[in-house]
């Protein structure tokens, strides 16, 4: 077996007073993945987590980073809490100065960057979370989801290895979850190892791809998240409901209306399967509706409102902070903002046309994604390049047009 990036063995802590917290709660988590530490009120998640960046010391047991047991002593902490970034549940935990630059660059101080690096680092992050232009406003009369941006960018200017996010997304309002989802799917694909805790196990379903049960301070299961999910007794005894996509799925199986396989993770796949189950693998539709892909760098916002005004495109959805800063900026009107390619891909299989916008290294992202889903589904589905330099380099899979 290899050894896991963090681990905790036979773990078990007790707050002063209180009954105990965790009781012999052993996980890994492996370098490069997206876990989900999923359970109710009071299982035991945050102090977990608190204990993997060294913030809580257990009473027994051993965290181990890389394999070698964590120390307390200032300078290791230090340095395991540069490299294991932590985002607090509530983020004016986390806030500490009178505006969004200086509490970015409180990391990076710290940590002795000279005052170059710093500005660059403080850049960086807040690009990242699409918040330049808020550098001289005070974080305290920020919105929550600007604020929870604030904080991740205050952790990503250290640029850690692993990042650890309390309930990211509680207290957002959808459209701010997603975004938060969103930028933990960016970072994760970066090659960061994400950990999150969260009680909602549709958002675990989705994004992870290893779930970690608990309850009572104690871990009920963990694997992959199609299947602890799919056991309604360990679900049941940790008070929580199944993902609705799955639980549909599950009931459809057990029907023999479709056949068992891989459980879908989204909408699409479902729907997908279901279309096969009815019509066999030709699929019914082929495609009709188009999907343009515009570089919010090498676009204006005059070519886009043109698109939808002249009825060109019926949806525009952004991937990335950057597009989505380039949509507010320029008034238009996003109506997807995270799964962006499965729904264009899922408006263009029902014949309407839709816009996303990208950049960078998305572009290509986008082409591949959708290559993929033509050759995998049988399907043909156009990709139409609209501003500058948008198709994908040469060499590189194309999609048929
Ligand atoms: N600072 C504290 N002092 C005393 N008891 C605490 C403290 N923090 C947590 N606890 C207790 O420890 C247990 C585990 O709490 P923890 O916050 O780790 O759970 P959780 O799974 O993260 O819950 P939630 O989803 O509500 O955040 C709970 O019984 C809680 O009451």
């Amino acid at each position: 077996m290899t050894t896991p990036l963090l681990e905790a063995e036979n773990v078990a802590y007790a707050y002063q007073n209180s009954p105990p917290a965790l009781a012999g709660v052993s996980v890994r988590i492996e370098a490069g993945s997206k876990t989900a530490l999923v359970g109710p009120n009071g299982a035991g998640k945050s102090t977990l987590l608190l204990m993997l960046n060294g913030m809580l010391r257990p009473a027994s047991g051993v965290i181990r980073f890389e394999g070698r047991p964590l120390a307390y002593d200032n300078r290791s902490l230090r340095d395991l809490r540069r490299r294991v970034g932590f985002v607090f549940q509530n983020p004016d935990v986390q806030i500490v100065a009178p505006t969004v630059e200086q509490d970015v660059a409180f990391g990076p101080v710290n940590l002795g960057l000279p005052p170059d690096a710093v500005r660059q680092a403080v850049r960086d992050a807040l690009g990242y979370v699409g918040l330049r232009g808020y550098e001289k406003r005070p974080p305290h009369h920020l919105s929550g989801g600007e604020k929870k941006r604030v904080a991740i960018a205050g952790i990503l200017a250290m640029q850690p290895e692993v990042l650890v996010f309390d309930e990211p997304t509680s207290a957002l309002d959808p459209a701010s979850s997603e975004e938060v989802m969103e930028l933990l799917d960016e970072l994760a694909s970066g090659g960061r190892t994400v950990l999150v805790s969260t009680h909602d196990v549709e958002l675990a379903y989705r994004w992870a791809d290893s779930v970690i049960l608990m309850e009572r301070g104690g871990v009920l299961a963990r694997g992959a998240p199609e299947e602890v999910f799919s056991d309604h007794n360990l679900l049941a005894a940790a008070r929580l409901k199944p993902p609705a996509l799955l639980d549909l799925y599950n009931e459809l199986d057990l029907r023999r209306v479709i056949d068992r396989g891989v459980p879908p993770k989204s909408v699409l796949e479902f729907t997908d399967r279901i279309e096969r189950a009815m019509h066999g693998n030709t699929p019914a539709r082929n495609g009709t509706g188009r999907i343009y892909l515009c570089n919010a760098d090498l676009i204006t916002g005059d070519e886009v409102r043109a698109l939808v005004e002249h009825g060109t495109v019926e949806h525009v959805g952004a991937m990335g902070t950057r597009a989505k800063e380039f949509a507010n900026r320029e008034r238009i009107l996003l109506d997807y903002t995270y799964g962006v390619i499965d729904k264009c891909i899922l408006k263009a299989l029902i014949g309407e046309n839709s816009l996303i916008i990208t950049t960078g290294g998305m572009v290509e992202h986008v082409h591949r994604r959708i290559g993929e889903y033509s050759a995998e589904s049988g399907r043909t589905l156009a990709v139409t390049p609209v501003g500058e330099a948008v198709s994908p380099r040469p060499g590189r899979e194309s999609v048929p047009e």
